[in-house]
């Protein structure tokens, strides 16, 4: 935990790279594969969030550039921090991923707008792994330092999670000394709960509109990377009488199967990532005294 006092960094890191480089293993890997940074969440119209990567005194906050790549992805901003959205500093660095001794057109294009930020560099060769001919890489190596002044050109295998530490540590070394844009835990597991709790609020009061009781609260129970890559997410729905219950589930489960098609592609989407999702509706009982529910609600010390 940081104090109040400590000096803090922290900043934009771009990652850039034609597709299949090897971008979202790398970022898994700097991220310790929390299972929240695969969401590709918008942050302004300039950077897209991929990942946030807190640790100690720092915060390398790790951002799709539309602009600085040919790739768009499209996105979803409604469910955008809004606190954070405002201060947002501009990039200050940027993550060029390659591919082993390949370099064709697109990376040519990406490196045109690398060139054209002006921003420092590090050139990250991937799937090192893969290359055999080490002399011809050096070669192929010396050839891409006269490219551009990178600050770094650092061979690595995303893969195998090898140099990826050291990556990390010069990232975290170089940003600049801010506060945290993001609370520490953001973009963890538990802020994916949350989206995937709002995601099916937001579908509760869709399909049932204005008969929707106000308490109703979600609960995201479980929420794991099941071996086959699929997210399992269960959400409990909480609502105060049984009446409502019956509401929300509808003849025969139908209203409860809308409501949950509709909120597992949309957590699809959000994700980027196969959802498994599970509803089910229970009628809770005291409101003040069901610790998880106020849980669920924010009005916990550490929500
Ligand atoms: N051999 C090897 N393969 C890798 C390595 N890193 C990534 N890959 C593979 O390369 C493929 C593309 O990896 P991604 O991380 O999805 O690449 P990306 O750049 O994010 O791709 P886009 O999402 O299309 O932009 C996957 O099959 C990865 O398993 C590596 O270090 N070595």
């Amino acid at each position: 935990m940081t104090q109040p006092n400590d000096t803090t960094r922290c900043g934009l890191v771009a990652i850039v790279g034609r597709p299949n480089v090897g971008k979202s293993t790398l970022l898994n890997r700097l991220l310790g594969q929390k299972v929240s940074i695969t969401s590709r969440k918008p942050q302004t119209t300039r950077h897209r969030i991929l990942g946030i990567d807190t640790e100690g005194d720092y915060q390398a906050i790790y951002v799709d550039t539309p602009g600085l790549h040919s790739e768009e992805k499209s996105a979803m901003n409604r469910y955008m921090n809004r606190a954070a959205s405002s201060s947002l500093a501009e990039v200050g660095l940027v993550l060029f991923v390659i591919e082993g001794t390949r370099w064709n057109d697109d990376d040519e294009m990406v490196l045109s707008k690398v060139k054209a930020s002006g921003l420092p560099c590090y050139l990250i060769v991937n799937k090192m792994d893969k290359v055999d001919d080490k002399e011809a890489f050096m070669v192929h190596l010396q050839g891409l330092s006269e490219k551009y002044k990178f600050e770094h050109i650092i061979p690595i295998s995303a893969k195998q999670g090898k140099m990826v530490d050291d990556i990390r540590e010069l990232v975290a070394k170089s940003l600049p000394e801010s506060e945290f844009f993001f609370p520490e835990d953001y973009i963890t597991d538990r802020s994916s709960r949350f989206m995937a709790a709002e995601i099916i609020r937001e579908k509760l009061m869709r399909f049932t509109g204005d008969e929707l009781p106000y308490a109703t609260t979600v609960e995201i129970e479980q929420f794991k990377l099941a071996e086959n890559g699929v997210y399992r997410i269960s959400g409990l729905i909480l609502v105060e009488r049984e009446t409502q219950k019956r509401m929300i589930i509808g003849k025969g489960g139908k209203h409860l199967k809308t409501i949950g098609e509709h909120a597992r592609k949309d957590m699809e989407n959000l994700f980027d990532n196969k959802v498994f999702l599970e509803m089910w509706v229970k009628v809770k009982q005291g409101w003040a005294d069901d610790e998880r529910a106020l849980r669920s609600l924010g009005y916990s010390d550490d929500s």
